[in-house]
This record gives structure tokens, C-alpha cells and sequence, in this order.
């Protein structure tokens, strides 16, 4: 779907075009790909908040069909924390900038000991992040 996320000071944008790859009903993405978005950029605040974290839940609203062939933008920030809590908000808006989809999210911090849990090596970039991980 190719999306793009960037940070821009403390908040999280992008661009993603939905396509039928992502297709749901005829013309219209999938609630699943919509949701992949959004967790996904929420998920990039983590960069941000120079925390290793998980998605715990995350709840979305569709507010109107997201249109396959059209240009979306994404946006996603930090709401508030609460110890290992983190709360985070994204919205996948249309070309006329209404919102098509709106995600709350709760991430749980973790240490990056949660991530060997894939069995595979981590990034080299990540070894000096973590440092407001919980242990
Ligand atoms: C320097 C450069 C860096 C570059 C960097 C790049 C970025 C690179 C990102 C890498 C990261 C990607 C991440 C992507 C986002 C995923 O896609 S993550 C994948 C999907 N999520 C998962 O796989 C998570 C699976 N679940 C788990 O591992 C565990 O359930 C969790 C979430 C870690 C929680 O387990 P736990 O640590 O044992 O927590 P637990 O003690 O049960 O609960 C702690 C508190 O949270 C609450 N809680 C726990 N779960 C829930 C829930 N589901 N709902 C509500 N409350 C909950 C509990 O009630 C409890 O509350 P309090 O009693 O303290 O008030």
C-alpha cells in the first residue's frame, strides 16, 4: 500500500494509497488495512517517545468508506501516559481532508527482551533505545 510515515516534531504523518490489493467491498479498503495503518502509526511514535513498546489494544471508528485510488494522509500522536500505558491516537483523513477513520490505541512499554521473543536478531539501530523501557 505503500505507506510512508515521517516524524514531524512530536507528531507522526504519512501518505498511503489504498489499492486492490487492499480491497474489502468493490472500491473500498479493507477494515483490516485501514486498521494496519493506523497501528502502524502509532506504532512509529515510539520513535518519538524513545520507547520500546506493544500494541495492547487498539480501537477503530470508520466514519465513511476509505477509497481505494485515493490519496490519504495519516497523523498520529501522543495523548498521555500512565506508567507503562501509552496512549495514542491516529486519523486516516481523504483528500478533502474529512476523516475516513480514527484509531485510539493503548501500548504497553516493554524491554526489548520482548522482541527476541521473535528469534531473530534485532536491529543495530535499536540497541541504545529503551531507555524509558520498564526494567
Ligand atoms: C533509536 C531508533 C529506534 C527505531 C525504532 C523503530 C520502531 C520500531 C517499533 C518496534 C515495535 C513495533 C511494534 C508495532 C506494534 C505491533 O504490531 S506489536 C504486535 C501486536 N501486539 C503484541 O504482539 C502484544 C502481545 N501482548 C503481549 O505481549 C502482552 O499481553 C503485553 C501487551 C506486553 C502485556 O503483558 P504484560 O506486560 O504482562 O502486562 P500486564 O502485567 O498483563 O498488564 C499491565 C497493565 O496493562 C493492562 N493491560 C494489559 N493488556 C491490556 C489490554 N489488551 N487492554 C487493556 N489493558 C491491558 C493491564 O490491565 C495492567 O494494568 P494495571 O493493572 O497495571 O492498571
Amino acid at each position: 500500500m505503500g505507506l510512508r510515515l515521517r516524524v514531524d516534531g512530536d507528531v507522526v504523518r504519512g501518505e498511503v494509497t489504498f489499492d486492490r490489493r487492499q480491497q474489502g467491498a468493490p472500491g473500498i479498503a479493507h477494515g483490516g488495512a485501514v486498521t494496519t495503518v493506523l497501528d502502524d502509526a502509532v506504532a512509529s511514535l515510539l520513535v518519538v517517545l524513545e520507547t520500546p513498546a506493544v500494541t495492547a489494544n487498539i480501537h477503530v471508528d470508520f466514519r465513511a468508506p476509505t477509497l481505494l485510488h485515493h490519496p490519504m494522509t495519516v497523523e498520529a500522536r501522543a495523548t498521555g501516559r500512565d506508567g507503562r500505558k501509552l496512549h495514542l491516537t491516529a486519523r486516516l483523513l481523504d483528500e478533502r481532508a474529512t476523516v475516513v477513520a480514527e484509531a485510539q490505541a493503548l501500548f504497553l512499554a516493554v524491554d526489548l527482551e520482548h522482541f527476541a521473543k521473535g528469534g531473530e536478531a534485532l536491529p543495530e539501530a535499536w540497541s541504545g533505545w529503551g531507555a524509558n523501557a520498564p526494567g
